[in-house]
C-alpha cells in the first residue's frame, strides 16, 4: 500500500506501546490514529507519545478508524481486540505472548474474517535464529541434547517467553516431534538423568534485561550455543510497524513474521485466498 496508513495501538500505555509511539514518529507512511488503554483508565481523553495521539477505551471506534490494529497487551485484551478487528475486517498484528493453546486457536479462528499476524518476536535476529536452530538441530543429529535458556526483565509476567517456545517448536520440528510431548520446564530435586528426547526450558527474571535467548546443543565433549540478545526494545516495535505496513489491505488469513521478512507476498496471499 503506497498511501499513508493509520494504525491503532492496543496496550498503548505499556512498555511496547511507548516504543511503538516513539518509533512510529520516526517512520514515513505510517501514523497512529488511536491509543487504546484498559477500560476506565484515568488517562482516557488525554494524548500520549511524541505526536500526541488520542487515548481511548472505545475499542470499536479505535479499530474502525484504523487500517491495521497493533496489539501488545495481555491475552484477554488481545483476544477482545482480535474479535473486534474480525468484525470490522481490519488486519490485526499482535505480539502478545502467554496465550494458551486454546487462546491461540481462538486467535487463528479470527483469521477467517481478517488478516491476522501473530509473532512471539518481531526482531529480525530472532527470526533468523529460529531458522538456524532448525538447521542446527537437523545437522547435529543424534547425541546432542537441546536446552533453551531465556532471560527477561523483572516485570515480565509469562514464562517461558513466547520466543523460547517459538525456538523450542523449531527444534522439535527438526526432530519431527511435537514440542508438548518433549518439553521439560525447569528442574528441581532428584530428577533423574535427562532423556535423549527432552527439550529443556530454563527461565531467568531480573532487572531490566530486554530479552536474551540461548539454544544449547550439548553433546559429549562439545556444545553449540545459539544466542540472540536484544538490547533495545525498539527492534520489536520497528518489526511490528513493518509488519503493519505489510498487512495493510491484506486478505483474511493467518500470517507470520516469516512472511514479512523472508516470504513472498503473492504466495502468502495465495495460501490464504
Ligand atoms: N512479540 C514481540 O516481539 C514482543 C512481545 N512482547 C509481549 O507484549 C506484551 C506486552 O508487553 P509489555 O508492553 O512489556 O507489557 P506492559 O505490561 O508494559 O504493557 C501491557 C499493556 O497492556 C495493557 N492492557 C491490559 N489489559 C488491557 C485491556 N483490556 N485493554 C487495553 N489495554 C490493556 C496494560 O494496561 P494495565 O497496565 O492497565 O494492565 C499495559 O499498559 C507481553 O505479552 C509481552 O510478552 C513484548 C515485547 C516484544
Ligand atoms: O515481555 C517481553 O519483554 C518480551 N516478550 C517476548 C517473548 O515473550 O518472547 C519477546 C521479547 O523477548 C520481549
Amino acid at each position: 500500500m503506497d498511501r499513508e496508513i493509520f494504525v491503532t495501538i492496543i496496550g498503548a500505555e505499556g512498555r511496547m506501546g511507548a516504543e511503538l509511539l516513539a518509533n512510529v514518529s520516526l517512520m514515513e507512511g505510517i501514523s497512529v490514529t488511536d491509543a487504546v488503554v484498559r477500560p476506565g483508565s484515568e488517562s482516557v481523553g488525554s494524548v500520549i507519545g511524541p505526536e500526541g495521539v488520542r487515548v481511548t477505551d472505545d475499542m470499536d471506534t479505535a479499530v474502525e478508524n484504523a487500517d491495521v490494529v497493533i496489539d501488545f497487551s495481555a491475552p484477554e485484551a488481545c483476544l477482545a481486540a482480535a474479535e473486534c478487528a474480525a468484525r470490522f475486517e481490519t488486519p490485526f498484528v499482535s505480539g502478545t505472548t502467554g496465550l494458551s493453546e486454546a487462546q491461540i486457536a481462538e486467535l487463528k479462528g479470527r483469521s477467517s474474517d481478517a488478516a491476522v499476524l501473530w509473532a512471539a518476536n518481531f526482531s529480525v535476529g530472532v527470526n533468523v535464529l529460529e531458522q538456524l536452530v532448525e538447521l542446527g538441530v537437523k545437522a547435529a543429529g543424534e547425541g546432542f541434547d537441546i536446552e533453551i535458556c531465556e532471560a527477561h526483565h523483572r516485570r515480565k509476567v509469562d514464562a517461558p517467553s513466547g520466543t523460547a517456545l517459538f525456538l523450542g517448536r523449531a527444534a522439535a520440528r527438526a526432530r519431527d516431534v511435537d514440542l508438548d510431548d518433549v518439553a521439560v520446564h525447569g528442574r528441581e530435586g532428584h530428577t533423574g538423568a535427562r532423556s535423549d528426547e527432552e527439550i529443556g526450558f530454563q527461565v531467568i527474571r531480573g532487572g531490566s534485561i530486554v530479552g536474551e535467548h540461548t539454544v544449547y546443543l550439548a553433546a559429549e565433549g562439545e556444545r553449540i550455543e545459539l544466542t540472540h540478545r536484544a538490547t533495545d526494545r525498539g527492534i520489536f516495535a520497528r518489526g511490528a510497524l513493518r509488519a503493519a505496513q505489510w498487512m495493510a489491505g491484506r486478505h483474511p488469513g493467518w500470517y507470520s513474521m516469516k512472511d514479512v521478512l523472508f516470504g513472498d507476498s503473492e504466495r502468502a496471499n495465495e495460501r490464504n485466498s
